[in-house]
């Protein structure tokens, strides 16, 4: 049997940023030796307290940010300077709908936004593909004609799904996708994640400080601290096969080591 070439992957990375002046510049290292790969289709979790380098790993799969050292593959080739390439094939769910929808632009013209840069579509077909996307993540398709401030925190996160997902991604990136929602609703978005990855198939990096939300909808999760990924289980397994104190701490088997969030 052979093993299909994982959608994303990171071999060895280092990320450090700069900062201060030329004459006095420091480098932090935000991600250490990290080594993950994503096979399509699959949803791996990344949990870790704030600062761990989470949202560093999100924006090196995505091309956003170039490794200090070690490399970055997107289905099987180098992430390198051609982002134009994977155009619409990375895509991006953030904390906060606000943060990808443009609140002067009515919804449709929002989700239809990553098929216009993935190249020119009929205006009859665009229409159909954000009508029929807008439906797949629960919403009455005449949701394209209101503006993200018509909507709820719940409903916008969900154009904000529709808007990454249009496109048919290779890899999407969930980073925070539900903290800032009410509990209930959080239920809900977790749910229509899972099944839209079953629907579509999409790869997944499913970040959170929450590890109950990254395991219910992964299956794997990755555990960061402090930089580096030091734990890796299958989401059901992570529980009795925690080994770092950190993982341990997260399920309230060890105290100390979770930090406050
Ligand atoms: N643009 C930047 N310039 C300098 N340092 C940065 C930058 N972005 C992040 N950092 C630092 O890198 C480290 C990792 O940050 P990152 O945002 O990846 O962590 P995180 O686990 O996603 O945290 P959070 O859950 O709070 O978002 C932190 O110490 C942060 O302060």
């Amino acid at each position: 049997m052979t093993t299909p070439v994982p959608t994303a992957e990171l071999r060895g990375v280092d990320l450090d940023y700069g900062s201060g002046p030329p004459w006095a510049r420091r480098h932090q290292r935000a991600v250490s030796a990290v080594s993950l790969t994503i096979a399509p289709g699959e949803t791996v979790g990344l949990v870790g307290q704030s600062g761990s380098g989470k949202t560093s790993v999100g924006r090196l799969l995505l091309g956003l940010a170039r490794p200090t050292a070690g490399s970055v593959l997107f289905e099987g080739r180098p992430l390198g300077e051609d982002r134009r390439r994977h155009r619409g094939r990375l895509q991006a769910v953030l904390q906060n709908p606000a943060w990808s929808l443009d609140p002067r632009l009515r919804c449709g013209t929002s989700v239809a936004e990553p098929l216009t840069v993935a190249g020119a579509l009929p205006a009859d077909e665009r229409r159909r593909r954000v009508a029929h996307m807008l439906k797949q993540v629960g919403l009455d398709p005449g949701v394209a004609d209101r503006f993200p401030h018509q909507l709820s925190g719940g409903q916008q996160q969900r154009v904000a799904i529709a808007r990454a997902l249009v496109s048919h991604p290779s890899l999407v990136v969930f980073d925070e996708a539900v903290s800032a929602l009410d509990v209930s609703v959080q239920a809900q978005i977790l749910n229509l994640i899972r099944r839209l990855q079953d629907e579509v198939g999409f790869a997944a990096l499913f970040i959170s400080h929450d590890l109950a939300a990254a395991r219910y909808v992964s299956h794997r999760v990755a555990v960061m601290w402090r930089s580096e990924i030091v734990e890796v289980a299958d989401a059901a397994a992570l529980y009795h096969h925690a080994d770092h104190p950190y993982t341990r701490s997260l399920f309230g088997l060890e105290p100390g080591a979770a930090g406050r969030r």
